[in-house]
């Protein structure tokens, strides 16, 4: 499998600290990668870094081949890189159709681009909601919204930064039941998400940041498994 994303060596981090330190990790074409830890230990920083929006002050970040360490964001985004950040950032203002057509690409330059209708089976929903403002959607429909929009982008690579924070159980099985479908699509994901048994039906490989480095990398589910694993990196 290529590597889609591959950091090499990275150091990244804001003004003067440094959060993420010699940090390595790749994301195969269509692989899903679940990134986990405990909080605070970077994994924001870390999706951030590879999104441009965070700088590496050394080592390499390569998205489809490029060389984009010190690319601008856009230019990292019209590699395929569709991200559904922390928050979920919805325009309030906006209706749910608005929403999604403010931002509608194909970047990734896919052979079947997502259209309005792709997101609204994926997500029926969202197709009840078109009219309605941002503002005016529960948790879980504006992460659908989020996702939506992210895939209007044609990404090759879905990121997900706290894909499921703060939502209902049964929203949640919607959120991983949508992100299994996308995988058997083809689709690469990077998820971060603290339900690993959930994640590994979407992430089958886990790497764990602890202090900005990749502490441990193999199966999620085994470290969903093993108490000892899961105390060891994930305890409390
Ligand atoms: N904008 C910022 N300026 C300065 N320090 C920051 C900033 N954002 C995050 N940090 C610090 O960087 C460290 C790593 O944060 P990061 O958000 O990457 O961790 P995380 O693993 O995603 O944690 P969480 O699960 O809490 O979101 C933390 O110590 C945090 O306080």
């Amino acid at each position: 499998m290529s590597a889609f994303v591959d950091v090499d060596a990275v150091d990244a981090g804001y003004g003067r600290t440094r959060v993420i330190e010699g940090l390595s990790l790749q994301v195969g074409e269509g692989e899903g990668v679940a990134l986990v830890g405990r909080n605070g230990m970077g994994k924001t920083t870390t999706i951030r870094t590879i999104l441009g929006l965070c700088r590496a002050t050394r080592g390499t970040v390569r998205v489809a081949g490029r060389d984009v360490t010190r690319a601008a964001p856009h230019r990292i985004a019209r590699l395929g890189v569709g991200l559904v950040p922390e928050g979920r950032r919805i325009f309030a203002e906006l209706t749910v159709r608005e929403n999604l057509l403010a931002t509608a690409a194909n970047y990734g330059v896919l052979a079947h681009p997502w259209n309005l209708a792709d997101v609204t089976t994926l997500f029926p929903r969202l197709g009840d909601r078109m009219r309605q403002l941002g503002s005016r959607l529960s948790g879980g429909e504006q992460q659908m919204l989020a996702i939506a929009r992210a895939l209007l982008l044609g990404p090759r690579l879905l990121v997900l930064d706290e894909a499921t924070e703060g939502l209902a159980p049964v929203v949640r099985e919607e959120i991983w039941a949508a992100l299994r479908g996308l995988r058997a699509r083809g689709l690469a994901v990077l998820v971060v998400d603290k339900y690993l048994h959930a994640l590994a039906g979407v992430a089958p490989r886990a790497i764990v940041i602890e202090k900005g480095r990749v502490a441990w990398t193999g199966a999620t589910l085994a470290l969903a498994d093993d108490p000892a694993l899961h105390d060891r990196y994930l305890g409390v």
